[in-house]
């Protein structure tokens, strides 16, 4: 499990952990790993240039150290001091290993490679000053390594308030940080890389990710005396007669494999044309879940209505979201930011803002499972816990793409997954078979359901 704590619990392990070593040991182990991962991005230390931007704390330290290392490996570095006090033990390491320190732009010497940004790291406020966007300004063009955070962004939420920096990799200590990962902070951090200082007492994680490993262990898989009515039984009543096609795409979700059996009831001549693409889908009777919604237009209030009436766990989808009124513990509500506005009577603005607020309070409310689709989908418990998903491709913004999701979604609910792990362990799944499906190009929300099963098969057997 990837896990992102909030500034209180890392400060305060830090603090633990700095108790029981010495003196700058933990910034050095910073320091240390950051160079390295400049030099890996560098290729070559040799004729390459840094210039690393400086602000007032130990972020500016970090940058600082690692700067004095990568001069002593060869490097030309230089700094832009940003601030009218920085790290004057970093400072001195850099100046003693041959780098130069200035606080005028103007003095720099030619472009560089790359930019270290350490401008602000976990005690940073939202936004940048005018000379640290100035700074960014004048090499828009050069990579950006992050130091701990992009600067500019929210460390605890997400937001973004403000000027921020853009970072090709962002080099994180011990442990990631709510940035890191959810949006629309986690569009500024580039690829991501942890380096570990060994920190306990972090506490539970305010949000965290699912990694294969742990999708492999959630996933239900059949017993060796397993019938289809043992495996579950989901049932998908989606599609009307304008929107014939979200019922399949539903289908083809909950269809991948992993339930015992799939029910279809929709209006009949939706249900001919699921049963000639699915002819392994059967009609109304006992489910173990139902995804309700999708493509259901008018007849949506009916059908939320006629799926509650069962008891049985409800995955909630588009045009039924309207209509939840009461729901139940064991639901799944999966708006986009747009129902989830209409919902909370927010606008849509304020909920792709702040999403990760904005989700757990529509689990609050409702007192349920909320999956929020988005760049990193979020799904957030009543219980306040958040995972986030990292899998998946920006592709995958097609129509279509979020039926075939509540789908998938339904199958591992009926399959007897939690609300919490079927709502996340189905996005996971979605969004590797949509990287998997675009494989570097476009794709469409029928070949995301296509790839599911072979997603299952290659995380079951350790591949993923
Ligand atoms: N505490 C530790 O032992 C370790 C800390 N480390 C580094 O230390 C960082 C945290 O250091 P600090 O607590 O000194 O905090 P920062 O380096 O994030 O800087 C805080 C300072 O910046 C100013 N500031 C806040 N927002 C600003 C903005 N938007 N623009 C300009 N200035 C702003 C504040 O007034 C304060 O002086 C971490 O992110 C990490 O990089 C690492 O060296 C690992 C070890
Ligand atoms: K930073």
């Amino acid at each position: 499990m990837l896990r992102a704590h909030l500034v209180e619990d890392v400060r305060r392990a830090e603090a633990a952990a700095m108790a029981r070593l010495p003196d700058g040991a933990l910034m050095q182990r910073a320091a240390a790993g950051l160079a390295a991962a400049v030099l890996d991005l560098l290729g070559s230390a040799y004729g390459s240039r840094v210039l690393l931007l400086v602000g007032p704390g130990d972020n500016g330290g970090d940058a600082l150290w690692a700067g004095a290392r990568l001069a002593g490996r060869g490097v030309a570095v230089e700094a832009l001091l940003l601030a009218d006090r920085v790290h004057e033990a970093g400072l001195a390491a850099l100046v003693a290993a041959g780098g130069r320190a200035t606080r005028d732009l103007d003095d720099l010497h030619d472009a560089p490679d790359l930019l270290v940004d350490g401008i602000v790291g976990i005690g940073g406020r939202p936004g940048l000053r005018a000379e640290a966007v100035a700074a960014l300004e004048a090499y828009v063009d050069v990579p950006v390594v992050a130091v701990d955070v992009p600067s500019g962004v929210d460390v605890d939420t997400g937001r973004l308030d403000g000027p921020h920096v853009r970072a090709a990799l962002t080099v994180t200590f011990g442990t990631h940080k709510v940035a890191h990962l959810v949006d629309p902070a986690s569009l500024a951090v580039g690829a991501l890389h942890l380096v570990d200082l060994d920190l306990d007492e972090l506490g539970e994680p305010a949000v965290e990710a699912l990694q294969p490993d742990d999708v492999r262990a959630l996933l239900p898989r059949p017993g060796l005396d397993a019938q289809k009515y043992t495996r579950g039984v989901v049932g998908v009543r989606a599609g009307s007669d304008t929107y014939p096609g979200a019922a399949l795409l539903a289908v083809s979700g909950a269809n991948a494999g992993l339930v015992g059996m799939v029910r279809y009831v929709g209006p009949e001549h939706v249900a001919d044309t699921v049963r000639t693409a699915h002819p392994e889908v059967v009609g109304a009777g006992r489910v173990q879940a139902w995804v309700v919604g999708p493509g259901g237009g008018d007849d949506a209030a009916t059908m939320l209505a006629e799926a509650s009436q069962d008891g049985v766990p409800v995955v909630v989808d588009a045009d039924a979201l309207a209509h939840v009124d009461e729901a139940g513990a064991d639901w799944i509500l999966t708006p986009h930011a747009g129902e989830l506005a209409a919902m909370l009577g927010v606008e849509r603005d304020a909920v792709e803002a702040a999403p990760l607020r904005h989700a757990r309070e529509a689990s609050g409310r409702w007192g349920c499972t909320v999956l929020l689709k988005g760049h990193h989908t979020l799904v957030a418990a009543p219980d306040g816990r958040v995972r986030v998903t990292t899998t998946g491709v920006p592709w995958l913004a097609t129509a279509g793409a979020g039926d075939v999701l509540s789908g998938v979604v339904g199958a591992l609910l009926a399959a007897g997954l939690e609300p919490y792990d079927a709502a996340s362990v189905g996005s996971w799944l979605h969004g590797a078979a949509a990287t998997q499906a675009a494989a570097g190009g476009p794709l469409t929300a029928s070949r995301v359901a296509v790839h599911v099963p072979q997603v299952v098969r290659e995380t079951l057997a350790g591949l993923g």
